[in-house]
């Protein structure tokens, strides 16, 4: 209401109309008492009066007679309460918006207190997340970061149930909204992700948002949880969902007639949950088979309920966002959309580099050493690694007087081993205040802290063995470790479903480091046979695999309950191979010499080059192979590349030329095997050994530019053998930019036999268009060039134009999807004029539009050996297609023009019947 408006309306005569209204409506009766007593319009008789009145029909009416008794300012007042305190009234916000309510400038001046027992809860449960989210967990115990003086961006690409690009997401509020959506009747928002890729702080990046207001939804309630727990609530009695919500998150205060849970029942798309660590719970789960639907009130098994969130069954609408490892799979019908972390792009990582080293001098040291390190980069996508690194960086660079971080081959082995001797250190005497710095020799610093760190390492080995992630008091005195050993670091107090002021409980500060130690402890162990530190390697051969295809979800859901077994342990088991394989190669051997007997060591070395050097051919023995045009065709497993990945981390050049030899196959597949760019290094350190020439097809993955990077010592050694028909690189969908493309160009102008680029679904631009262009003009072998889904626009169309002129070679190109406008077009089609091999071209997808048109069809009237031209979904009209139509009269080679998806109605389609070559469907 306007102010001239102010003085006319009767607030009096409203609430009379809409008396019926707001009987029917309004609840939270209490907080208006309070307001109208605190205001001084109602007196404590006035309040008892309405009190006394039984139901709460009849105290509204009641409250409404007190209201217009008192006048017209007590009427405005009342109406003043319902507008302020929105999360209270909330069904009454849609009237008050209808009545185009506006309180006037002295009703303002009024104060209104929130007694509301929801929007109290609401506030209560910020502040408590504010509090818990506000840091990121300390891993020394010792030093605490604020999150958001660390936190950045990571690369986060929404997928289909296909498990095919839907792009990328800009912002976290994107997360909950409609992008990526790709089956509205699904409630979870499934966010999938390697170890340490940062699910886990993305889910407390939002708690920490919602907390402040800052995230754009209206959620008033969040509850939070981490999924290993449910596994221990299932040892405890059965809870009903209030008891979920509340024990496990906070209590609302002052609420005796449980107004909170009811309005949760009622409003659940004003819930908010996040669920961390699917792959964390030890059971198997199958979401059909969860019993049917489970009442609120209820007490049922702490899973039970869990799943009958998940599923939609309890608290239908609210948002779930839940996190897992890649690998899990969930049936796609109960998916709402799918996001997969894929770490630090190289401008997040000099983000993260700056926000975590104030100094100057150390944030140009770390860059240094990073930049001569490119497999350092690699892994340092995986912020968990970076963090670990910068760390233990900062922490030696101010211990020691030199300290280098990267030589040319480090492991994550190596990044574990930095992690630990960062927190021996702690044990060793101060150094005297003459000498400030002293010599670092990693050696003494584990021989000093050898006692506790076999006894960690023995604890992480007895909860890799019974499937746990936690471990108890009792388990860790039976290992031996004292109070002061807890202060080294490795693990941390679990505060979340243990209200005590002492812990009971115990984690590691990370899984990944669970597994580091489990590995040290089978390398240390004198008592059991040498053989047994090869146990997790049959156990991991021996287990069903997750297939990474699309529709893997399909094949997941078809197997029967029994069959599946939690990935996660099997993902914990991988990591603990290769760490072994990391601790017991030739570059730690001196280190594991002085903590354990030479000649056990020398033994299990062998054991494991034995067990190593075979592996791969039987891993690809066992595989179903395929007679292609290229040869024989294999698509792996991700066991492959967890053999791969062990191979690189024992550093054996023996064991890679072994292994090479091995692959008999001449294309080995690798799509949808969760590369990541670390593992390039891991393919090329074997791949380099490999005498053939092989087509390597690596399509959905995410290697990236470092990847690429990585990758480039094998693609020539592959092509200074022998004449292959088709040696390619497939890269599709791997986050490659404009640098990768700059490789990729270098590539090919070095490799003299290059036949196929598939490079398709990356970040390419102009730039990284011309660097190809230019590359693929020099090749006289390239036969096939996939470019489908960059952005070269008409810049890289242009250089493209270039290089066609006049090719020898290239037969088959896309420049689908591009953003190509006419102006592009036209360059591409009088340079074609020029061309004579081109065969295949698709230009799908771009823009092109009708002053194209006369190009192409003289292009079309020169009759170059174009055979099928694909222009569906560009912008021709009839006018422009009659050009084509017009031209194809004297060619002869073109067998189709497709136009689908161009700007014509059915009608216009008719006019070009007779000519057979143009296509609209
Ligand atoms: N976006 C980020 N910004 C800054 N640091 C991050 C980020 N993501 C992760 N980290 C660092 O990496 C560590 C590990 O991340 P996090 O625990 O979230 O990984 P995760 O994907 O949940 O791993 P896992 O599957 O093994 O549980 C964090 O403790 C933090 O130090």
């Amino acid at each position: 209401m306007g102010q001239a408006e102010e003085v006319m309306v009767s607030y009096l005569n409203l609430l009379t109309c809409h008396r019926e209204l707001l009987v029917s409506t309004l609840r939270s009766i209490q907080c208006v008492l309070d307001n109208l007593l605190g205001s001084g319009f109602f007196c404590q008789e006035d309040v008892e009066i309405v009190q006394r009145t039984a139901t709460k029909p009849d105290q509204v009416r009641k409250i409404l007679e007190l209201v217009q008794c008192k006048g017209e300012e007590a009427c405005e007042y009342f109406l003043f309460i319902l507008y302020e305190i929105r999360d209270a009234y909330i069904d009454l916000q849609p009237w008050l918006l209808e009545i185009n309510y506006k309180p006037s400038r002295e009703i303002r001046e009024m104060k209104v207190v929130n007694t509301d027992p929801i929007s109290r809860y609401s506030e209560k449960l910020r502040h408590e997340m504010s509090r818990d989210t506000c840091f990121i967990m300390s891993y020394g115990q010792q030093d605490e970061t604020r999150l958001e003086e660390l936190y950045t961006d990571t690369v986060m690409e929404m997928i289909n149930d296909c498990n095919e690009s839907l792009g990328f997401l800009e912002s976290l509020d994107q997360l909950l909204g409609d992008d990526g959506v790709f089956n509205p009747q699904g409630e979870i928002i499934y966010v999938v992700g390697d170890a340490g890729v940062g699910k886990s702080i993305l889910l407390q990046k939002l708690q920490n948002l919602w907390s402040k207001k800052e995230l754009q939804t209206d959620a008033s309630f969040f509850f939070k949880f981490r999924c290993r727990m449910f596994s221990i609530f299932r040892e405890a009695e059965q809870m009903s969902l209030r008891d979920l919500l509340f024990k496990y998150n906070c209590y609302p205060d002052h609420d005796p007639e449980n107004e909170v849970f009811d309005y949760i029942l009622r409003f659940p798309e004003k819930v908010l949950f996040t669920f961390d660590g699917y792959d964390e719970i030890q059971e198997d789960l199958d979401l059909i088979n969860v019993p049917e639907v489970v009442s609120p009130e209820d007490k049922a098994d702490a899973l039970q309920l869990l799943l009958s969130l998940l599923s939609g069954k309890l608290l239908k609408g609210s948002k779930k966002v839940l996190t897992t490892r890649t690998g899990i799979e969930m049936q796609s019908r109960v998916i709402r959309k799918k996001v997969v972390l894929r770490g630090f792009s190289p401008d997040h990582l000099k983000t993260y580099i700056k926000l975590h080293f104030r100094e100057q001098e150390h944030r140009e040291l770390v860059s240094v050493q990073l930049d001569a390190s490119p497999h350092l980069c690699g892994l340092c996508s995986t912020p968990l690694f970076s963090w670990i690194v910068f760390k233990s960086f900062r922490h030696l660079h101010t211990m020691h007087d030199v300290f280098h971080l990267s030589e040319n081959s480090i492991t994550l082995t190596d990044i574990f081993l930095l992690l630990s001797e960062v927190f021996l250190s702690r044990l060793a005497a101060a150094p005297s205040p003459l000498l400030k710095k002293s010599t670092r020799c990693i050696s003494e610093t584990f021989r000093v802290g050898l006692r506790p760190l076999a006894a960690f390492a023995k604890l992480a080995l007895q909860g890799l063995e019974r499937g746990s992630f936690l471990c108890s008091r009792e388990q860790l005195a039976e290992c031996g470790l004292t109070e002061d050993d807890m202060a080294l670091g490795f693990l941390r107090p679990v505060h979340d479903f243990d209200a005590s002021e002492a812990p009971a409980t115990f984690e590691f500060i990370h899984i990944t480091l669970q597994s580091f130690l489990a590995a040290f402890a089978l390398v240390l162990d004198e008592q059991t046979s040498a053989s047994s530190i090869l146990k997790f390697f049959a156990e991991c051969s021996r287990r069903r695999e997750t297939f990474c295809l699309p529709l893997a979800s399909c094949i997941g859901s078809s197997m029967k309950p029994s069959e599946k077994k939690p990935f996660s342990t099997n993902e914990q088991l991988q990591f603990t191979n290769l760490f072994l394989c990391g601790l017991l190669s030739k570059t730690q051997a001196a280190l594991m010499g002085t903590l354990l007997s030479p000649v056990l060591l020398k033994r299990k070395r062998a054991l494991l080059k034995a067990y190593l050097s075979t592996s791969v051919k039987v891993h690809l023995e066992g595989l179903p192979h395929y007679n292609g045009e290229e040869g024989q065709k294999v698509h792996v497993l991700p066991n492959f590349l967890w053999i791969l990945r062990c191979i690189f981390e024992t550093g054996s050049k023996d064991i890679a030329k072994m292994t090479a030899k091995g692959i008999t196959a001449n294309f080995i597949k690798l799509g949808y095997c969760n590369v990541f760019s670390g593992d390039c290094t891991a393919i090329n350190f074997v791949l380099q050994h490999r005498q053939k020439l092989l087509g390597l097809d690596m399509d959905n993955n995410n290697i990236s530019d470092y990847g690429v990077k990585q990758l480039q010592p094998s693609f020539s050694k592959m092509t200074a053998v022998k004449r292959v028909s088709a040696s390619g690189h497939l890269l599709y969908n791997n986050n490659i930019t404009d640098a990768g493309a700059k490789l990729v160009a270098q590539m090919i102008e070095e490799c003299p036999q290059l036949a196929i680029v598939k490079i398709g679904k990356n970040k390419i631009t102009s730039v990284g268009g011309r660097y190809l262009a230019n590359a693929i003009k020099k090749s006289t072998s390239i036969f096939d060039v996939g470019m489908w889904g960059n952005s070269i626009g008409d810049e890289g169309a242009e250089a493209f134009a270039e290089a066609l002129r006049n090719h020898r070679s290239l037969t088959n190109l896309s420049l689908s999807a591009n953003g190509i406008t006419s102006e592009g077009g036209k360059h591409l089609a009088e340079a074609l004029k020029e061309n004579s091999v081109l065969r295949i071209f698709w230009l799908v997808q771009n823009e092109m539009m009708d002053d194209a048109a006369p190009h192409w069809a003289q292009l079309v009237q020169a009759d170059t050996g174009l055979t099928h031209l694909w222009l569906i979904n560009n912008r021709f009209t009839a006018a422009g297609i009659q050009h084509f139509a017009d031209a194809l009269a004297s060619n002869t080679k073109l067998k189709e023009i497709c136009f689908k998806g161009n700007l014509l109605t059915e009608e216009e389609q008719k006019l070009f019947e007779s000519e057979k070559r143009l296509l609209f469907h």
